[in-house]
């Protein structure tokens, strides 16, 4: 193992991304300031940032932007300046890095949302497939940080993509031939979490029979993805925030301090700063692991990457064979996937798996189920004042027979006798109502 340093995690300056000054703590906690220029930092008032504390000097540091990061100058102050955990005069530093004034915590952090990014020509990145403009967008900015250390923050709703972008960085990057490993914060149970993470010696704990590396340990070399970052409980919070600025961590029971040589990509379905606003999440952890936040739009909010995300699905289910009609289209195009890219997937390999055997050459609407058509969560009735009661069920009696009779011919492969006895309905009736529809079971010989 390398022996650890004291670099502040997230490595070099991924791009030029402008940068905040935040205070952290003390009484100024919460003021910001961009750094545009020089930043005089100090207790008297003639200071672009006062920090009213006893333990800042009246004028104690000097910040300044360059292409390399943000140049610290400490300018003789009485109680200096600290970055993880060591003393410096004056030095280059990467956004996401926390500086401790005396004893007031300011951080420098990214905005790289303010950046001037141009969708990337390139229509993949690893794994991933985006047409849309949002998601070239997020491939130009993986693009350019795949191959730096930075700390990255994939946030998004669940299926948008999050582990698939994960992996695309890691395969990007100059890790990608070190191992990659991924702790579920969400799915370990919390007496167990700082073990996965950190590894423990054996009789660390009760049931701790033996000895056992961590994530940490195990990625040496590597990448480390936290998924559902914002499951982490509160306590553990902290021991992550200190292994991710000092770059050492110990097992748990264990003397020995490790060098934590990874690169850490985090995710959450949550808005993490909304949980810190909430208490729930430690904002310096949030600082920490936020260097490059990147969002994920859900699929309903970039429907240009549904078509080019079937084709990729047909072709790694091989089954670009499969005819998909105008109609079942403009369905899937339709839909608002609260399971985004995941449901898509669902839809279309469940789909393909009631084709396939029968034959099929085609995906019409008949194979995909009936929920598509009604938003989770959202009513499929939409009332017109105009209609009278009678009127509006008779509606609604036909729409939910015809999307009834689909889902169930569906289910049989339009085996119309299949089909009513699972119905327990006569065959005659289901094979009337079929074609009233325009619905057509196969031969049921
Ligand atoms: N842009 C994409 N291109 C190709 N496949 C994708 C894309 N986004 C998601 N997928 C596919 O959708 C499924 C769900 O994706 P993934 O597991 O990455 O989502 P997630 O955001 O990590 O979900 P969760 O929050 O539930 O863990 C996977 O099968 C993945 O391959």
């Amino acid at each position: 193992m390398k022996s650890p340093d004291t670099r502040a995690f997230g490595g070099p300056s991924p791009f030029a991304v402008e940068v905040v000054v935040t205070v952290l703590s003390g009484a100024s906690k919460g003021a910001t300031l961009p750094l545009k220029g020089k930043v005089r930092v100090g207790k008297a008032p003639d200071n672009d940032l006062v920090l009213t504390d006893d333990t800042v000097s009246r004028h104690h540091c000097e910040l300044s932007r360059t292409v390399a990061g943000v140049l610290v100058r400490d300018l003789e102050s009485t109680n200096g300046i600290v970055v993880s955990g060591a003393r410096v005069q004056e030095g280059i530093f990467p956004p996401g890095t926390i500086l401790r004034v005396g004893e007031v915590e300011i951080g420098l952090r990214p905005a790289p949302q303010r950046m001037d990014v141009l969708p990337s020509a390139s229509q993949s990145f690893g794994g991933a497939i985006g047409h849309s403009v949002a998601m070239r967008t997020i491939f130009t900015i993986l693009e350019r940080i795949a191959k730096t250390d930075a700390t990255v923050l994939l946030e998004g709703e669940t299926g948008t993509g999050k582990d698939v972008l994960a992996r695309a960085i890691c395969k990007e990057s100059p890790r990608a031939n070190k191992p990659f490993m991924v702790v579920d914060c969400g799915a370990v149970s919390y007496s167990l979490i700082e073990s996965e993470l950190f590894g423990h010696e054996r009789g660390a704990f009760t049931g701790a029979v033996s000895a056992r590396q961590g994530a940490f340990e195990l990625a040496d070399g590597g990448t480390v993805f936290l998924d559902e970052i914002g499951e982490l409980p509160l306590d553990v919070q902290p021991k992550l925030l200190r292994v991710l600025e000092t770059r050492e961590f110990r097992r748990v029971g264990g003397n020995k301090t490790f060098a934590a040589d990874v690169r850490v990509i985090a995710a959450t379905k949550r808005n993490l700063e909304r949980e810190v606003a909430a208490g729930k999440f430690r904002e310096d952890l949030y600082f920490r692991l936020a260097v490059v936040p990147i969002t994920i739009p859900p699929l309903r909010l970039r429907r240009d990457d549904i078509t080019p995300l079937i084709t990729h699905i047909l072709n790694s289910a091989s089954a670009s064979d499969l005819v998909l009609p105008k109609e079942s289209l403009e369905s899937l195009l339709a839909h608002d996937w609260p399971g985004n890219v995941r449901e898509l997937r669902n839809v279309l390999e469940r789909a393909i798996y009631m084709v396939k055997p029968t034959g099929g050459t085609e995906l019409s609407a008949i194979t995909f189920p009936l929920s598509m058509s009604v938003p989770e969560g959202g009513s499929p009735f939409q009332f017109e004042p105009s209609k009278s009661y009678r009127e509006t069920r008779a509606k609604y009696d036909a729409d939910f027979e015809r999307r009834y009779v689909k889902w169930l011919l569906g289910r049989h492969h339009g085996n119309v006798s299949a089909a009513a006895r699972e119905a327990r309905m006569d065959r005659k009736h289901l094979h009337d109502m079929a074609k009233k529809h325009g619905l057509r079971g196969e031969s049921d010989g």
